[in-house]
């Protein structure tokens, strides 16, 4: 697997100061968001955050998108850890087909019915270039922030041990309420 790596650059931002360093895996550019004592902590916090920019951008109200990687980027600043900006937007099928299941929502279809009339799988995310991250950035033991059960069992397959999770749940409105209760009931998450 080819993978790029830029150098590692400050970031100051709203919620601290952040160091962060851009990969490159075939045309996909993901971003490690690493709090500024880094790599002084035996067992950080770690957020491996799916690409949204309807919610992280735009602050769409249908996900809870936007609300966890505030949540990651406020935690992970205080307590010391990385935010993984993981660039498979739509589950890894892209914007365009995101906004088509989007609109087939709108006629009625979960977000799981909407991906597979498209002719997609319920989630085609791949997290290889976590493993290539990890590698990089030594990791080792994690704090895992996630209610994602494929995200922990990924972890665990790279022989990376979770020493707690703690669960990424926010706010519900009216509008992401369907969703999150699909996750819940069809994908295994745990809310
Ligand atoms: N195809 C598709 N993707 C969506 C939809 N809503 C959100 N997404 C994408 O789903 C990803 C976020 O996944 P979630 O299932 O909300 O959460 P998760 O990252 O798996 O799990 P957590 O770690 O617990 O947050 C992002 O890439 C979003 O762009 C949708 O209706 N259809
Ligand atoms: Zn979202």
């Amino acid at each position: 697997m080819n993978i790029e790596k830029s150098n590692i650059a400050n970031l100051p931002t709203k919620y601290g100061k952040f160091k962060i360093r851009a990969y490159k895996q075939d045309n996909q550019e993901h971003l490690a968001i690493m709090s500024e004592n880094f790599e002084n902590i035996e067992s950080p916090y770690v957020r491996i955050h799916s690409e949204c920019l309807t919610g992280d951008t735009l602050g769409s109200l249908k996900c809870d998108c936007q609300n966890q990687l505030d949540l990651a980027l406020k935690f992970i600043s205080k307590e010391g850890g990385l935010v993984i900006y993981h660039r498979q937007e739509g589950r890894n099928i892209g914007l365009l087909n995101k906004v088509n299941a989007y609109a087939l929502q709108d006629q009625g279809r979960n977000t799981i019915e909407a991906n597979l009339e498209l002719g997609f799988g319920e989630d085609d995310r791949d997290y290889s270039v976590v493993d290539e991250i990890f590698k990089d950035l030594g990791l080792k033991k994690i704090k895992l922030i996630t209610n994602n059960p494929e995200k922990i069992a990924y972890v665990e397959s790279l022989g990376v041990e979770i020493v707690e999770r703690i669960p990424a749940i926010t706010k519900i409105n009216v509008h992401n309420e369907h969703y999150v209760n699909t996750k819940k009931e069809k994908m295994g998450h745990m809310f």
